[in-house]
């Protein structure tokens, strides 16, 4: 039986639970009384993890009004599939397939017998500016909702991994927000002084002068990147990499995570390195571990070789002794553990024994930042 206090959830295209996850850090009082998604794998993991949950293995748009009026749920928290809106995408938005389930729950919004009293929509940086969020705008509207729009990162908690993502947060009028709302797209938590989100050990990393006129370009980088890199790296807001990964002797087999040696030869000049003490990583797409450009950083594991030796006049070497030279760095990917743990995800977040390195990577890459959400649903509630 309902507990008439919890806030009952839907969780729609559910994939691995971050929202769950996310949920449960806010410290709400709430129980998802269903979470729906279509794909199988996710599916497994979902219930991996959260057994007791009602998972429906099914498209959205095959669910019924009379089935969605049944579950009488509180809040909706969601994320559409991204590709129709994707900066690089074709973006297809409202003409592309995959928006139609969502195109659909606007059309349900309005018809259920009980509102939703809040509702949490993540997507990717491009969704801002699409008519798929004009419709949803419009139907919150129309339905007495107030709302706010955010572009956040893991980056604004404090947290070395960049993931820029749009939410909406939104709640029933006449209910309304602890914080001003605004027509603005926010950039940085309202909630959040500056010192709240900084980690216990922030050391400020400062670039010598030395080693300043010493950094070279030697790789595929514009000067203005290597800037960025360098201004993220000494940002002692920012916790380093180190505190995210597993020991090395927690791993079963390191070698299945280091860059084979084709890889090394044909992408070294244009992946995104890091070092343990970085304050910084690139965000991390399904792609990661089988596409090296852009999917994702990857980690210098072996710290006795400078970088720049490792890639010093690499032009003009064999193959052999390229590969020889690079080698040297131990460059690894980062494993699915690491990723979730920079992603947000709880220790005891974990795979079925099945599920192979490759689709944990794809349905990481997939999700979300938990830390990011729990905040956002935390200032939607309260
Ligand atoms: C961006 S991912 C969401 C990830 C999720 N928040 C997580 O933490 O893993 C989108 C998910 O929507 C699912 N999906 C896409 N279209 C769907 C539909 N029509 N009905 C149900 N699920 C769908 C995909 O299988 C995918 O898992």
């Amino acid at each position: 039986m309902k507990n008439s206090f919890r806030l009952a959830v839907l969780e729609l295209y559910s994939g691995i639970g971050g929202m769950h996850y996310a949920l449960k850090e806010s410290g709400v009082d709430a129980e998802v009384v269903a979470a729906v998604d279509v794909n199988t794998t996710a599916n497994e993991i979902y219930r991996h993890n959260f057994p007791a949950t009602p998972l429906w293995s099914k498209t959205i748009e095959c669910i019924t009004l009379d089935e969605f009026n049944k579950l009488q749920f509180d809040m909706i928290l969601m994320s559409p599939p991204c590709q129709p809106f994707t900066r690089i995408g074709l973006q297809g938005d409202i003409s592309d397939p995959r928006t139609k389930s969502f195109l659909y729950i606007l059309q349900l919004l309005p018809r259920l017998t009980k509102r939703p009293q809040f509702l949490l929509l993540e997507n990717v940086k491009g969704f801002e500016t699409s008519s798929a969020r004009g419709s949803l705008v419009k139907t919150l509207k129309d339905c007495g909702y107030i709302y706010e729009e955010f572009l956040l990162s893991p980056t604004n908690l404090g947290i070395p991994n960049s993931r820029l993502r749009y939410f909406l947060i939104a709640r029933t009028l006449p209910g309304k927000f602890s914080f001003p709302a605004t027509s603005e797209i926010l950039e940085t938590f309202p909630d959040v002084a500056t010192s709240e989100s900084v980690p216990e050990r922030p050391r400020p990393t400062s670039v010598s002068k030395q080693d300043q006129e010493r950094q070279i370009l030697y790789k595929l980088e514009t000067p203005s990147e290597l800037e960025r890199k360098r201004s993220q790296n000494s940002d002692g807001s920012i916790r380093v990499l180190q505190e995210y990964l597993q020991e090395e002797t927690e791993l079963e087999d390191v070698g299945q995570f280091l860059l084979p040696p084709k890889t090394l030869l044909r992408y070294a000049l244009v992946m995104d390195i890091v070092q343990p003490t970085c304050r910084r990583s690139v965000c991390f797409t399904k792609g990661y571990g089988h596409y090296v450009e852009g999917t994702g950083s990857v980690l210098q594991s072996c710290m006795n070789v400078e970088m720049e030796e490792a890639f010093r006049c690499l032009d003009s070497l064999s193959e052999e002794e390229k590969l020889k030279q690079l080698s040297k760095l131990r460059l690894r990917y980062f494993t699915p553990r690491e990723i979730a743990n920079l992603m947000g995800f709880p220790a005891h977040f974990g795979f079925p024994e099945k599920t192979s390195i490759k689709q944990q990577y794809r349905v990481l890459g997939n999700s979300l930042n938990v830390h990011v959400v729990a905040r956002l649903i935390k200032l939607m509630v309260q």
